[in-house]
């Protein structure tokens, strides 16, 4: 949401007029979702550093609103490394942004062998299991997740639960036949989800059809249930007329959240937790963000921004006014040639924050 221009001071030199941004950016009526949408850039950005190698030739693409902040930081890894590889996308969305990115399209019947598939989740449990299919595209994510030698999940915060159904709340997304759906529907309330729904489409009229010209269900189930999904994703998938069930159970390596402190946490299948503080490079992560937002800023209303004399090291530790060290650029230099100490880091992301929800698309 654009911030209004009158209430923006063209002037962020005084305590005021940065006191003044602040508050507009921390104004309820402006939505959080650019902290969230930080967070999944994070989760996907350290995910891609992590497994998607130099030497890994095909790559699954997922679906869903954190996979363009992977095709972002794969293109990001450059020409060099990406000339040689092939892109298997899990529905129409991941197809363009393969596409779109200039990076090599295949098909899974070609390369039914993946190196290694990134994709978001709606959920993800403490043993790895995830809910799929918020989006409609599970059958062709699960297609490729098995595929691959690695599957790698990212996502932020909200959806890093101890058990499934926790957040996602909707129900297990349950690709069917058209034809089957009333069948499917009535076992599913026989079984134990007596307000599983057909999903209706938002701006046609009629249900949501998927890529694969399937009906889908969403079936919410008891918390009970929930605890054990393996053993409901073998009764879900025994019904007749099920294509595939948004239960990913166990098939995951890991799985990385994004924070809103900006760190990342990772769950590995092995029951381990590590937690990174930053591990990527947040020199260049500011540095692309301010840039970004500066130009926007600049493109959207008559700032000018003044340069200021470096501050000292102490004052940077102190000052409570990110907006005020990101956006000036002598300051932004400060800040990055500093190090990482847990401070900085801090305060570097919390102008991470700030800038990210004043240009919408970071
Ligand atoms: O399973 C999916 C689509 O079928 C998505 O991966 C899932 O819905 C998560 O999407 P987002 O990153 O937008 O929350």
């Amino acid at each position: 949401m654009p911030i209004p221009p009158a209430l923006l001071t063209p002037d962020l030199s005084t305590p005021t007029d940065v006191r003044l941004l602040h508050s507009v950016l921390h104004n309820p009526g402006i939505p959080p979702t650019s902290t969230i949408e930080a967070a999944k850039r994070l989760a996907a950005w350290t995910a891609v550093d992590k497994h998607v190698l130099p030497e890994h030739k095909v790559i699954g693409i997922g679906s869903g609103s954190t996979v363009p902040y992977v095709v972002e930081r794969i293109v990001a890894q450059g020409h060099e490394v990406n000339k040689d590889r092939v892109f298997i996308p899990t529905g129409f969305q991941s197809k363009e942004l393969i596409v779109n990115a200039n990076l090599r399209l295949g098909d899974v019947d070609q390369y039914p062998i993946i190196d290694v598939t990134v994709d978001g989740a709606d959920e993800v449990d403490h043993d790895l299991n995830c809910i799929k299919g918020g989006g409609g595209c599970h059958l062709r994510e699960k297609v490729l997740a098995e595929a691959a030698d690695t599957f790698v999940v990212v996502a932020d915060y909200r959806k890093n639960s101890e058990v499934l159904g926790t957040t996602f709340i909707q129900g297990i997304p349950i690709e069917v036949a058209s034809f089957a759906y009333a069948k499917v529907l009535q076992n599913l309330h026989l079984i134990g989800s007596p307000k599983a729904v057909l999903r209706m489409a938002k701006a046609k009229a009629g249900p949501v059809v998927s890529d694969n010209g399937n009906f889908i269900i969403d079936a919410p189930f008891p918390a009970e249930m929930m605890k054990d999904p393996y053993t409901l994703l073998t009764r879900i998938k025994m019904l007749t007329g099920v294509v595939e069930v948004g239960l990913f159970c166990q098939m995951a390596k890991a799985a990385y959240f994004g924070n809103q402190d900006g760190s990342v946490t990772v769950k590995w299948h092995d029951g381990r937790v590590e937690k990174y503080n930053c591990c990527i490079d947040l020199r260049q992560y500011v540095r692309y963000l301010c840039s970004h937002a500066l130009h926007w800023l600049r493109s959207q209303f008559a700032f000018t921004f003044r340069s200021k004399s470096p501050l000292p090291s102490s004052a940077v530790e102190r000052c409570h006014h990110p907006v005020w060290l990101s956006v000036g650029s002598t300051p932004m230099d400060t800040i990055v040639s500093m190090h990482r100490t847990a401070s900085l880091v801090l305060l570097s992301y919390n102008a991470l924050m700030i800038m990210s929800r004043v240009y919408p698309h970071t």
